[in-house]
C-alpha cells in the first residue's frame, strides 16, 4: 500500500480556517465537503483527518494520525509524548487568570485558598505549584467564564485574546500564565517515507511564511540615486538595477521584509525613489 501522511487538523472551532488555508497554500489540493471527516488530497499523498482539537495530540501520540496542527495550550496540556515540529503564528492567544472586576488584587497569592475554573487543569496546577499557591482548581470544559457570576468559583483561567469575553463576563485579567499559537506536532514513531513526506510538507509551510513576511518592491529611480536607494534593498542577495527607456533613469526590483518595509520607506523615497509598487509575494525559498 502506497504511504500517506496523515494530518490532523480541527473540525470545527478557532483553528479550522487557518489550518486548511496554511495546507491550501502548501499546494495540496483536497476536497472538504461539509460533514466529511476524513479526506484524501489530490495532488499529494495526504490524508486530513477532521477531529476535536482536544483529541489530536492523543491520536498523533498513538500514530492514528502522523501530524496535527493544535493550539500549543492544548498540546502542553494534554501531556501526550508528541514532538512540536513548527510553530505555525496563528490562532495566538494567552491562557489568563480572572476575577471579577472591582476585586481588589495585588498578586498570585490573592488566590490562595481560592477556587479556579478551568479548562486547563495541567497548565493552571504547574503555574500555582510554581508560585507556591495552594488553591482549587474546579475542571469545567467550557463556557468558563460564566463561573463566577453563577457562584462555581471565585476565580477562571482560560484563553484571552481581544479580552471581550472577559469584559462581557465582568471579569478583569489578572495574571497571564502561558501564551499560546498554533503548532505542528508530530509523532514519534513516523517512519521513513512519512517523515520525508514531512520534511517536504514542512519545507512548503516554511516557504510560504518565509513569503507573508516579504514584499516584492519595484521603484524607479535617477541612476545617481541607485547607490543610496539600494543601501535600503538589500534583497535576497542584491537588487536587481535596470535602465529605463528614459535617459538617466533606472528601474530597482527587490524583496524587503515587511517589517523593515515602513521604517525604510520613507527613507527611499528621500534618496529619490519615486514609482514605487510593493507586491505580495506567494511562495519564497531562501
Ligand atoms: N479567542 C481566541 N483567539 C485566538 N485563538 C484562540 C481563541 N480561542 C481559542 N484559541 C485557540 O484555538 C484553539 C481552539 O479553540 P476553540 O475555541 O475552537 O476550541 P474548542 O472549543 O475546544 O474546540 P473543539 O470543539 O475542537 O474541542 C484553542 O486551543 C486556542 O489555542
Ligand atoms: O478574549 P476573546 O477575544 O473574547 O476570546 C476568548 C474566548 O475565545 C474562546 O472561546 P470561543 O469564542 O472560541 O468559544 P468556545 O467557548 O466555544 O471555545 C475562549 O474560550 C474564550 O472564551
Ligand atoms: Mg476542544
Amino acid at each position: 500500500m502506497n504511504e500517506v501522511l496523515r494530518i490532523a487538523v480541527q473540525k470545527s472551532g478557532r483553528l479550522s480556517e487557518d489550518s486548511l488555508k496554511l495546507i491550501k497554500e502548501c499546494g495540496i489540493r483536497f476536497d472538504s465537503g461539509a460533514g466529511k471527516l476524513k479526506t484524501a488530497a489530490s495532488n499529494f499523498p495526504a490524508e486530513i483527518l477532521f477531529l476535536r482539537d482536544d483529541d489530536i495530540p492523543g491520536y498523533v501520540e498513538d500514530g492514528v494520525a502522523h501530524i496535527g496542527i493544535v493550539g500549543e495550550n492544548v498540546s502542553v496540556e494534554t501531556n501526550r509524548e508528541v514532538d512540536t515540529v513548527h510553530r505555525l503564528g496563528f490562532s495566538k492567544c494567552r491562557l489568563s487568570i480572572g476575577i471579577p472586576r472591582g476585586v481588589p488584587y495585588t498578586s498570585i497569592h490573592d488566590l490562595d485558598g481560592k477556587s479556579i475554573a478551568t479548562s486547563y487543569p495541567r497548565l493552571l496546577g504547574t503555574y500555582l505549584a510554581e508560585n507556591g499557591v495552594s488553591a482549587q482548581i474546579h475542571e469545567i470544559s467550557g463556557s468558563v467564564e460564566i463561573a463566577p457570576s453563577i457562584g462555581l468559583a471565585e476565580a477562571v483561567c482560560d484563553i484571552v485574546s481581544s479580552g471581550s469575553t472577559l469584559l462581557s463576563n465582568g471579569l478583569q485579567e489578572v495574571e497571564v500564565i502561558f501564551r499560546s499559537e498554533a503548532v505542528m506536532i508530530a509523532s514519534r514513531n513516523l517512519n521513513g517515507t512519512q517523515q520525508n513526506l514531512l520534511d517536504q510538507l514542512l519545507f512548503r509551510i516554511k516557504s510560504v511564511q518565509t513569503a507573508k513576511n516579504h514584499k516584492y518592491i519595484l521603484l524607479n529611480c535617477p541612476n545617481e540615486a541607485v547607490e543610496a536607494v539600494t543601501r535600503f534593498l538589500p534583497g535576497m542577495k542584491s537588487p536587481t538595477v535596470m535602465p529605463l527607456a528614459t535617459e538617466g533613469w533606472c528601474s530597482i526590483h527587490s524583496v524587503i521584509n515587511e517589517n523593515d518595509f515602513w521604517e525604510n520607506i520613507e527613507k527611499i523615497r528621500l534618496a529619490g525613489a519615486e514609482g514605487i509598487l510593493v507586491i505580495p509575494i506567494e511562495k519564497m525559498i531562501l
